[in-house]
């Protein structure tokens, strides 16, 4: 009998463990199926602001997409920092209009091995391999996988320290990214305006310059000139702006001097060469 007792007890004694062992594991499967619809929450929010984009058609086969917040706020600021404290930059001498000046940014440039050197302004920057700049490698990874049908094996860093820095009226028409260039452009750190305009029509002009006291081709050109010829757009932190089809060949884009500014903007640019 005492036996008997004794044994039950310790029976109910292991069943009551077991009991609190089950709930114990209940609970932890509970907490972490909680901690994994929190992180799918996060990551589905995360994924739909990177792709809520804005698109601008430009007209004639040009269009420029904006996608405001294409990387998460707080990993792009860790982002910024990594890029001023770890990228080589450099501050050329170019040629602009046959004059020697120094660019008024800093800049860098990152390309596959084997690909066309790029040379802009009579100025050719040193290619640095991808597998250097490991954080690169993944923005490079998470653009192409965000942009549908992109590709790229080069990139152009810039970073305007301040609201001097800027880049003037160009556009990436260089024959090495081919005749309709999908070039995607990630904004660091301070906020900067971004104008795009449309080129001269040559036609139009010669006409103009001919028949420089006709008044109808005068007043046509002007007519041209109406606001759907200019854009401006304000390029914030983690942000990305896609250019594509004939932008490069129809229109020029600036970043232009905001003196009052004194922060830093970084803008990373990426392109293929073919
Ligand atoms: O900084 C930017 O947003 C534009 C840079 C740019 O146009 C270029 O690198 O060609
Ligand atoms: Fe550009």
């Amino acid at each position: 009998m005492g036996e008997n007792l004794k044994m039950e007890e310790t029976g109910s004694g292991n069943t009551r463990k077991r009991d609190t062992a089950w709930a114990e594991s209940e609970r932890s499967i509970q907490l972490q199926s909680k901690k994994r619809i929190v992180e799918e929450e996060e990551e589905s929010r995360k994924k739909s602001s990177r792709t809520s984009s804005r698109i601008i058609e430009l007209g004639n086969g040009s269009q420029v997409v904006y996608y405001p917040s294409f990387l998460d706020y707080n990993e792009a600021w860790k982002l910024f920092d990594y890029l001023n404290n770890h990228i080589p930059w450099t501050r050329p001498t170019i040629r602009v209009f046959g004059r020697s000046c120094v660019q008024p940014r800093d800049s860098c440039y990152v390309a596959t091995e084997g690909v066309s050197e790029l040379k802009y302004s009579g100025y050719q920057p040193q290619a640095y391999p991808w597998h250097q700049f490991p954080p690169l490698q993944h923005l490079l990874q998470a653009v192409e996988d965000g942009v549908p049908g992109s590709h790229f094996n080069s990139l152009l860093l810039n970073r305007y320290n301040g609201g001097n820095d800027y880049v003037s009226w160009h556009s990436d028409d260089e024959s090495l990214y081919g005749p309709t260039p999908l070039i995607a452009s990630l904004s660091f750190g301070c906020d900067r305006h971004f104008y795009l305009k449309k080129k001269p029509n040559k036609l139009a002009s010669s006409v103009l310059k001919k028949n420089s006291s006709d008044e109808s081709s005068s007043k046509q050109l002007k007519k041209t000139k109406n606001v759907d010829e200019q854009h401006s757009m304000l390029l914030k932190h983690g942000s990305l702006l896609v250019m594509r089809g004939y932008t490069q060949r129809d229109w020029n884009h600036s970043v232009p001097k905001r003196t009052k500014l004194d922060a830093v903007r970084i803008n990373l640019t990426f392109r293929l060469v073919l």
